[in-house]
């Protein structure tokens, strides 16, 4: 791995007032696409939203493409775009074409070149009548593809995925998954499942705000073993400490 090249998260810690969320994550991630797996409480949306550079950390950095997601905003939202859970936390505008025009604009495209942009897009998609039409009326479905539609426009080189397909049918998460694919993007994908992220060049296991394993041949199978003989027990997964 070149040095500036892929991810590099760099000591990274992250604690909300006195609860320690994360700890200690140093990581090299440098393949088309990387899987970080971990069950639910583990902290995958907390490093995802750090990833993304949206929260500053406590304690560390993450330079994606050599650029610190956190301190260089600008660079940051060229490099790097994220797809969350619940696209209601994502969508902000009344339209489709603004929704589309806010991120080119934050790059500092005009407002043309932003219109442009998001025709181009709304085309690639098969999605140009939906230029003028409300967000709000849009099925959950739809509104996942909106937001993919919003962050492949900025074209980023990297894409974090913080679980978009949960709750959607079998048929919505192929089409997402295909739309996905082809945007050029590398992705890292965070995941409960292991079934997200077979096939996934590396594979890295958070548990409890640590990387527990890397990248072994066999993890996924590993985590699906453990996860059910925790499951056979009444533990569910507490609040950090
Ligand atoms: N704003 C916050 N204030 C206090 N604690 C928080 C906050 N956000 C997250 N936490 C705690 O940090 C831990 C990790 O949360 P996070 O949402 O990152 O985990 P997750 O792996 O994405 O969980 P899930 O799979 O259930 O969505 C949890 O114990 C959670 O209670």
């Amino acid at each position: 791995m070149q040095a500036g090249s892929g991810i590099q998260i760099q000591g990274l810690s992250h604690a909300i007032g006195p609860r320690r969320i994360l700890q200690g994550i140093t990581l090299r991630l440098d393949a088309p696409r990387i899987g970080i797996i971990g069950r639910n409480g583990s902290g995958k949306s907390t490093l995802a939203r750090l990833l993304a550079g949206l929260v500053a950390p406590s304690e560390g950095r993450v330079l994606i493409e050599g650029v610190d997601v956190c301190k260089d905003r600008r660079a940051a939202i060229a490099t790097v775009g994220i797809l969350f859970q619940n696209p209601e936390h994502q969508i902000i505008f009344p339209t489709v074409l603004e929704e589309i025009c806010f991120g080119l604009r934050q790059m500092g495209r005009s407002k043309l070149e932003a219109r442009d942009a998001a025709q181009a897009t709304l085309a690639r998609f098969g999605k140009s009548h939906w230029i003028d039409a409300t967000t709000e009326a849009l099925s959950q479905g739809q509104k996942h593809l909106l937001c993919m539609m919003a962050v492949t426009a900025m074209q980023p080189r990297w894409l974090i995925l913080d679980e978009p397909f949960a709750g959607l049918d079998i048929p919505t998460r192929m089409q997402l998954t295909r739309h996905l694919e082809s945007s050029g993007a590398n992705i890292l994908h965070i995941s409960h499942d292991p079934r997200d992220l077979a096939g996934y060049g590396h594979v890295c296991w958070l548990d409890q705000g640590q990387i527990r394993a890397e990248d072994g041949p066999d993890l996924l199978a590993e985590f699906e073993a453990a996860m059910i003989r925790e499951g056979a027990g009444d533990d569910l997964a507490d609040l950090a400490g």
